[in-house]
Formats: C-alpha cells, structure tokens, sequence
C-alpha cells in the first residue's frame, strides 16, 4: 500500500469524519451540531448544549428537565477520590491533580470497561459532575478549607462556583459562567479530543481517553495558554511595564505571545468575541477594567504587527481573574467544560470504531544498518 506524507503538525488533514462540530476558520464560524456558537452564547446553557453535543439534537422541554436532574444526581465522588485530594502534596498543581484523580475514578465506575454506546453515555454523566467537583474541592483542601457539599438545585455553572467558593454565587457570576463554559465545550479535532479519539479507538475505556485528553489540554500550546496568558499579563503588571513594550521586547527576543493565534482561524476566533465583551463587562461591574484594558492593548499591538487574533484563551484569562478564580484553575475548568465535547466524541468513535494508526515518514539511518557487536563500540 502505497503512503503520503501529511505536513508537519497535521496541519490541513481530514483525519476522520463527525457530526458534532463545524468550524470555518476563513469566515470565524463555529458551530455545535450545525448551530451557531452566537447562538448558543446568547442563548443556551452548558446543559442544554451539553446535551445538543451527546444527543444530536436541542432537548425539549421535559428531556432538559430530565438530563438536568441526572447531571445533578450524578454529583457523587467515592470517598477513595477525596482521600486522593486530600493526600496529594497541596503545592500539586490541579491540572495534575485532575489528571489523576480522572484515572483513578475509572476503578470505581461500575461500567469501567464497557464501551457500548449506554454505557459511554452513563459514564459521561457521572465524569462531566465528577470532573467539576474534583476541580472545586480540590482548592479547598489545598487551601484548607471544608469541602462544601454539591447543591442539587443548581446548575451546572452555578455549583460549580458554589462548591468552589462556599457562597452562593451572583447571577452575574453564573450567566457568564456558564457562557464561558459554553463555548469551551467543543472544538472539533482539537489536539486533546484527537487524542481522546485516539485512545477510544483502542477500544480502551472512556477514562482512559479522558485521561489522555487531560494531559494533551495541560500543555501551553492548547489549553494551557489561558494560564500563560495571566502569567504574562501578572509580570507585566509586576514590572510596571507599558504592556506594548513589553510585548514588543517579546516579538524582539523571538517570543510567542500566549493566547494569539490558532491551527484553524484565520479571523477572530468567534469565542474571543464573547470573552472579550465578557471580560469588559465583568471588569465593569467589578469597578476595575484593569486586566481588560491591559488585554486589549496587547491585543490590537499583536493584530497591527502579526496580523495575529486573539484565540479562546486571551481574554479567558482576564474574564476568570475578575471572577475572582485562580489561575492555576483556568486550565481545569477548561477541562470542566471540555468534557462535554470529549464524552461527545469517544460516544461517536465508539459508535463507529475503527483503530487509529498513522504511518510515519521514516527518516533515520539508511536500511539495513550494520550491527556492532558492543565489544566493537
Ligand atoms: C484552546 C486552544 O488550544 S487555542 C491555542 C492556544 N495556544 C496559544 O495561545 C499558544 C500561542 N499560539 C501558538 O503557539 C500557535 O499560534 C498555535 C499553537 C495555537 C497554532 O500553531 P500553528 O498553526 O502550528 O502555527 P505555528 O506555531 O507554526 O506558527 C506560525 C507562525 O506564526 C507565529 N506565531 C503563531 N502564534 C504566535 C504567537 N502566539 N505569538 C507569536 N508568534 C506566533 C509563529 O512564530 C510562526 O512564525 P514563523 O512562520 O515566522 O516561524
Ligand atoms: O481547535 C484547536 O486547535 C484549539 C482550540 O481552539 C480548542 O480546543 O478550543
């Protein structure tokens, strides 16, 4: 069988076929089951969405009713997980802490090695409640704090930020919330649902492919930039810096500049639009446009030199800090949204399973090479 070399990165490869998200990176268009993210921003929310994902289709009325309360039942944690929490050095940061947390959920899940398409579905209820907890309660215990128990009354965005904070959050707070978690929840063949697919196609279980998933989104390139983000925009707040110099100084030393640029976009990123106006509004409210205004500095420097947009990440990051999250949980809460499309995802590979395995172009020392006895070396 003869072979093609794909470019570097992928970049351009048609790897599989799917119907859960579509993205025009040309026209900034990005949609979930065909429905436009303005949409679903404006107008849905993370369980409705969430359900559009797995099932295909917008709930109606008694079907969101039902999926909300099964969300909400499936809040439960083996006490083995808090011990794990509570075991953990509390200098770990939450992204590994998660990422391990997520494996060792597996051994306590009734449907551990069950890849039917029931099952997947069950499972992905228990891992989108237990993946929100895990992320809330494990910054109280590293900060010693008591564990808050999970309020079945409220949505998914709302007891998150109560189980996270131990107050109950403002509607504000929650609304954008839940639009942030929204339009994290899918993003086509992003690097960690290509690597939850990966792992599905083994015909491994769905905590293995969300365990993997995990682990691609840690990194800065991908999920990993929101955090980077922050960082960037704390050191340049720390050294009282002109945020255009500094950024400049970046571009001088060969830098990249966290939150910019994208595999697919060509043109705003349709999330960045909303997290933006988030981030101002938020800012606002909170009587400090700081972080904002620093942003959108970097931002409109970045686009006149690189003709670079700001992705999902940028303006996530001042959008959390005027929430009053740590930056140490923009990545995790990523992953809190992101579960959705990843369950979304292992579901459709496992429907219509085939193994996932490339070639590689070989390019190493000619065939056959000799071998030297060690003794020769
Ligand atoms: C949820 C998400 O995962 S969104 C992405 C989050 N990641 C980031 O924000 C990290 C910063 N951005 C990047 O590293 C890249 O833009 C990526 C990884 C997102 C996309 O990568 P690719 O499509 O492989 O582009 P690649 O990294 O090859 O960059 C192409 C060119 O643009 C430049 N470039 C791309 N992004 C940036 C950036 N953020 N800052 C400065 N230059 C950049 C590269 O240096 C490169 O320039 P060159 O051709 O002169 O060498
Ligand atoms: O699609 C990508 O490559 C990265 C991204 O924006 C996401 O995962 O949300």
């Amino acid at each position: 069988m003869s072979t093609v070399a794909a470019p570097k990165g992928l970049e351009g490869i048609v790897a599989t076929s799917s119907s859960i998200c579509w993205i025009d990176g040309d026209a900034g268009v990005l949609s979930y089951r065909g429905i436009d993210i303005h949409e679903l921003a404006q107008r849905s929310t993370f369980e409705e969405t969430t359900y559009l994902l797995w099932f295909g289709k917008l709930p109606n009325a008694a079907e969101l009713a039902d999926f909300t309360k099964k969300l909400a039942a499936a809040r439960k944690l083996d006490p083995k997980i808090i011990d794990l929490l509570r075991s953990v050095p509390t200098n770990a940061t939450p992204m590994q802490v998660l990422r391990t947390a997520v494996s060792l959920l597996s051994i306590y899940d009734a449907d551990e090695a069950d890849c039917s398409h029931d099952a997947n579905v069950r499972k992905s209820y228990r891992l989108t409640a237990q993946i929100a907890m895990i992320v809330a309660l494990f910054d109280r215990i590293r900060k010693g704090k008591p564990v808050v128990d999970a309020d079945p009354t409220l949505s998914h965005a709302a007891n998150f930020l109560w189980m996270l904070n131990g107050e109950k959050p403002s509607e504000t707070a929650t609304r954008a919330f839940d639009i942030a978690l929204i339009l994290h929840a899918d993003h086509e063949l992003n690097a960690s649902t290509f690597a939850a697919r990966v792992v599905a196609a083994t015909l491994a279980d769905i905590h293995s492919a969300i365990t993997g998933a995990i682990g691609a989104l840690k990194g800065p390139l991908h999920g990993g930039a929101n955090e980077a983000t922050m960082r960037l925009l704390y050191a340049i707040d720390k050294a009282g810096a002109d945020p255009v110099e500094y950024v400049r100084q970046m571009f001088a030393e060969k830098k990249k500049i966290s939150g910019f640029g994208h595999r697919v976009y060509h043109t705003e990123d349709p999330r960045a639009t909303h997290l933006r106006r988030m981030s101002e509004e938020l800012g606002k409210a909170a009587g400090s446009t700081k972080w904002f205004d620093m942003s959108r500095k970097i931002e409109l420097f970045v686009k006149q030199e690189k003709k670079l947009n700001a992705n999902v990440d940028f303006y996530s990051a001042s959008t959390y800090t005027t929430l009053g999250i740590d930056i140490d949980l923009f990545t995790p809460i990523f992953a809190v949204s992101r579960i959705s499309g990843w369950a979304a995802h292992v579901i459709e590979q496992h429907d219509d399973n085939r193994l996932i395995r490339p070639r590689a172009e070989y390019v190493g020392p000619a065939y056959p090479a000799t071998y030297i006895p060690i003794s020769e070396r």
